[in-house]
């Protein structure tokens, strides 16, 4: 089957809210709704058709976008592959077009609304920022002041990776640390390499030694994300169902000084086969975001980026 490619826009307004429209009954994946978009045509570039679809369709010209996510995906009819930008630059009024009924909506109220399957990734993509710190506890003494640096500066994703420190001690940190989270608008997720299992946070991120040994989606989580370093792992992730993955090392870092970097060759190859979200990680600073971007990435993943 050939691979049909499209070109697909997430336009957000200054008020954060996200342009969502109603393909008709008549279409393929019909009374779904999604995001602006439609087929690349012959000599046209990625951005070219997105700015011509969008036109169209919203009566909207774009003036910049940048990449979010590439997803392919085979429906027993078509195969796709969706890629998708950020607009967040555009002039005119986005109206109805000429047919279909649009609706702005918050990113976290996407979940309520019916998408083509291809776009659970998509919805996903939106939801999450463009950073993920990783709180260790090299230093147990400083995990609640770094966690207070991290949130300081913005950052809405935070994994708790708490490997050495007892798990009443893990206690008392999520007791303070979770309201804290929450308070900043951030989400926590817990490292799965921790004494007990039960903490009250927004989800668990699955080593890739976890991962590899279940044989489904942790249960009762929110957010579920797993460490990759390969293929096989990323598929097995995948296959589960996790939400988003970490791909790492992508270069050289102090703390995994024993491991071969994937490089961003590698790390790029590897992102093209992904259908989830994927954040970069590994001896990266915040300076790596464009580039991780322009590849295919969601973000950055760092411990120590967000600490200097
Ligand atoms: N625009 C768009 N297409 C999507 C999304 N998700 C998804 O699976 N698709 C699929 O991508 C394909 C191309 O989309 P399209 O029908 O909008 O293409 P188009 O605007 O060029 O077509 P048309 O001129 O026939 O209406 C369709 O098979 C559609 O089902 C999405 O969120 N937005
Ligand atoms: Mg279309």
């Amino acid at each position: 089957m050939s691979l049909l490619q499209v070109a697909v826009g997430v336009v957000k307004n200054p008020a954060g809210q996200i342009l969502i429209s109603l393909r008709h009954s008549d279409l393929h994946q019909g009374g779904l709704w999604e995001f602006p978009g439609g087929k690349v045509e012959a000599g046209e570039s990625l951005e070219q058709a997105l700015r011509r679809e969008l036109k169209e369709e919203l009566a909207i010209d774009v003036l910049a976008s940048k990449p979010l996510i590439t997803i392919e995906h085979h429906y027993s009819d078509r195969s796709v592959r969706l890629h998708v930008f950020w607009v967040e630059q555009f002039s005119g009024r986005a109206n109805h077009g000429h047919k279909q009924p649009i609706k702005w909506v918050a990113p976290d109220e996407l979940n309520h609304y019916a998408f083509p399957d291809a776009n659970k990734p998509i919805v996903t993509a939106v939801q999450l920022p463009v950073y993920y710190a990783i709180l260790d506890d090299a230093e147990p003494a400083s995990v609640l002041s770094n966690l207070e640096k991290i949130l300081a500066q913005g950052i809405k994703l935070v994994q708790a990776r708490l490997k050495r420190l007892s798990a009443a001690t893990i206690q008392d940190f999520v007791e303070t640390a979770y309201p804290l989270c929450q308070q900043h608008g951030a989400l926590l997720l817990m490292n799965s390499d921790v004494a007990d299992k039960n903490y009250a946070v927004d989800g668990v991120h699955l080593t890739s030694q976890h991962l590899m040994a279940l044989d489904q989606r942790p249960v009762n989580q929110r957010w579920v994300a797993a460490s990759c370093h390969n293929l096989a792992e990323l598929q097995y992730a995948e296959k589960i169902g996790v939400d988003f993955v970490v791909i790492a090392p992508v270069l050289a870092t102090q703390t995994h000084a024993d491991i071969k970097p994937l490089g961003w060759a590698e790390f790029e190859t590897l992102v093209s086969h992904a259908k989830v979200p994927v954040y970069a990680l590994g001896g990266l600073s915040t300076s790596d975001l464009p580039y991780a971007q322009q590849i295919g990435a969601q973000g950055i993943a760092a411990i120590r980026a967000f600490l200097d």
